[in-house]
């Protein structure tokens, strides 16, 4: 493997990766560098966590620096945090550029915005519905003279899920000029590729990570097979062993719906365990200032819907349990994608009821990795039981109601 100098980056770049402690290329980024930096389309397909976002915002800094004017290059990504994340790497890695770079994402002030858009920001990260929106809405600001447009997580901008962009990015990409470079990122891009291809105009250069698995082979994947009523026992008690055992881990749990999360999120806080959630029915502030926490360890577990299945970065996140098995493979490579990062180890547990069996027949043929069976003391579950689900119970009634429980049960007796 050869280092950033010679893929072509500039010496100020290559300094700037070295003071975040990016000293060696990784594949994606070795292979997908030197095709941008020629000026070349590109679609790369690698494992979550393989420094995907680097292979993109370095050779744009170097263009950039050669002949900067703004706006010069639009990002467009699925959901906001991701696009606050992406931004981040740009300031940082940009920093000796004064780079300007402004970020587009709902549920923020549409008038700021439009004032940053005119003045010309170099970089542009957005999703796709804002942008839109301001393109509808004002005449303000011009993307005639982009170099070059990223896709990240592109198969999930383009497929037509309960937030479909696919109306969106037409009105975006009316706009933009037809000459200048597409690139298009993601773990799992071989689904939509012909769509993709349409997006990159110019031949472009595919790169794929070769390998048989879809997953990192750091991560320990695993399942538990539970009926639905005994599995937020489980959960219970997964969580008590692993605060127990290693106070300084994160957890992420995903689970299906926003009213799900809110219950777990209650249950769990009532076992006080420091919990805390993300999902799309929380206004935008509050989905920050929760990552936020979440990302300097003030809360150590997280429960969120996919809002944050794709793309999060956060190294300190050893374990993720998926409450729901995902009913698509996709989404289950990027949920567990979020732990295992950068050559770091990782665990992740499915629960499983008797209904999933073959979702999990499905994933584990599209991963081609088979998941193991997670060894939890049974008898250990089942004195919980009760108490688990009387609070689940309680926690639905506040949650309807929006009145405090009559009385709180005391949860000091888990001993695990
Ligand atoms: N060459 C490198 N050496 C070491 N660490 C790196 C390198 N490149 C990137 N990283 C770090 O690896 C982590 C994961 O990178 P990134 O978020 O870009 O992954 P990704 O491939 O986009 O994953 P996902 O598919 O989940 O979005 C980040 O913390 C990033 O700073």
């Amino acid at each position: 493997m050869g280092d950033f100098s010679s893929l072509g980056l500039s010496d100020w770049l290559v300094k700037q990766c070295k003071q975040l402690g990016i000293n060696k290329p990784t594949p994606v980024q070795e292979n997908c560098m030197p095709a941008i930096l020629q000026g070349r389309d590109c679609m790369g397909c690698a494992k979550t966590g393989s420094g995907k976002t680097a292979a993109f915002v370095l050779p744009v800094l170097q263009k950039l620096s050669e002949d900067p004017y703004g706006i010069f290059c639009l990002v467009l990504t699925p959901t906001r945090s991701l696009a606050y994340q992406i931004a981040e790497q740009f300031r940082v890695l940009g920093k000796p550029l004064g780079l300007k770079e402004c970020i587009i994402v709902g549920g923020m002030d549409m008038v700021t915005q439009a004032l940053e858009l005119s003045n010309q920001p170099h970089v542009v990260v957005a999703t796709p519905g804002r942008l839109a929106d301001h393109i509808r809405s004002s005449n303000t600001f011009s993307m005639k003279r982009i170099q070059f447009l990223i896709l990240d997580e592109a198969d999930r901008l383009l497929e037509q899920g309960c937030t479909d962009f696919t109306k969106d990015l037409e009105v975006i990409l009316e706009i933009l000029p037809a000459k200048r470079q597409t690139m298009l990122f993601s773990a799992t891009l071989t689904d939509t590729l012909q769509e993709l291809k349409s997006i990159a105009m110019n031949e472009p250069f595919f790169w794929e990570s070769k390998s048989e698995t879809r997953t990192v082979e750091e991560l320990d994947q695993r399942y538990i097979l539970t009926p639905e009523k005994v599995k937020d026992a489980y959960l219970v008690h997964l969580i008590q062993t692993f605060t127990d055992e290693h106070d300084d881990w994160s957890i992420i749990i995903f689970t299906n719906t926003c009213k799900s999360c809110q219950i777990l999120t209650m249950m769990l806080r009532e076992f006080n365990f420091p919990t805390i959630s993300l999902h799309s029915m929380m206004k935008q502030k509050q989905r920050f200032a929760n990552l936020a926490k979440f990302k300097a360890s003030v809360y150590k577990i997280l429960i969120a819907t996919d809002v944050a299945a794709r793309g999060l970065d956060i190294p300190t996140v050893q374990v993720v349990i998926n409450h729901n098995t995902p009913g698509l493979p996709k989404i289950y490579i990027h949920r567990v994608g979020r732990t295992a990062r950068a050559g770091r180890n990782g665990v992740s547990i499915t629960l499983v009821t008797q209904y999933d069996i073959h979702l999990i027949h499905s994933i584990e043929e599209q991963i081609q990795t088979k998941l193991k069976e997670y060894p939890v003391e049974e008898k250990e579950v089942l004195k919980i039981l009760t108490q688990v689900n009387v609070t689940r119970r309680e926690c639905e009634i506040v949650r309807i109601y929006k009145v405090p429980p009559v009385q709180t049960v005391c949860k000091s007796f888990i001993v695990l």
